[in-house]
């Protein structure tokens, strides 16, 4: 798409191109970065049980904690990349920009935790009860 500030670009919108560039993103994400992948694989079984039972605001808040997370490990990732691309040595300013994107992170996994920790032990205490 053409940068209205700088002139550099393609003029037009392309949507289809736009969704392809997401996919690509999320591709390279799950496949190289375990971080990624075994957290959408933990949401994904357990967002069809949270339907299954018609739990919506479980449903939701297990949608919303996950795409807080993999949002903020796919701008890590990013910021990761480009630090590691303009400087290969070791940086004290490239060390406090990573810990401040590694920051986010750590803050959205927190709330995931805890989200799946109470989704999984309310759906563990389904399918096994603790006899009264
Ligand atoms: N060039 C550098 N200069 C100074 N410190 C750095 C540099 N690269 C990495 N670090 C330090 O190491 C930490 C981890 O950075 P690294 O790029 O290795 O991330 P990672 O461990 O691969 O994280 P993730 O698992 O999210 O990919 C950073 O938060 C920072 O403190």
């Amino acid at each position: 798409m053409k940068n209205k500030f700088l002139g550099t670009g393609e003029s037009g919108y392309r949507p289809l191109r736009k969704i392809a560039t997401v996919f690509s993103g999320l591709r390279y994400a799950v496949l190289y970065d375990f971080s990624v992948t075994y957290k959408l694989i933990l949401s994904a079984l357990i967002l069809p049980l949270a339907f299954g039972f018609r739990g919506w605001i479980d449903f939701l808040i297990v949608l919303v904690a996950t795409t807080l997370v993999v949002m903020a490990e796919l701008f890590n990732s990013a910021i990761e990349a480009i630090c590691d691309f303009i400087e290969e040595k070791h940086n004290e300013k490239i060390k406090v920009i990573k810990d401040i994107a590694a920051a986010a992170v750590g803050v959205s996994v927190f709330l995931w935790i805890i989200v799946i920790s109470l989704e999984l032990w309310q759906l563990l205490s389904v399918f096994f009860p603790i006899a009264d």
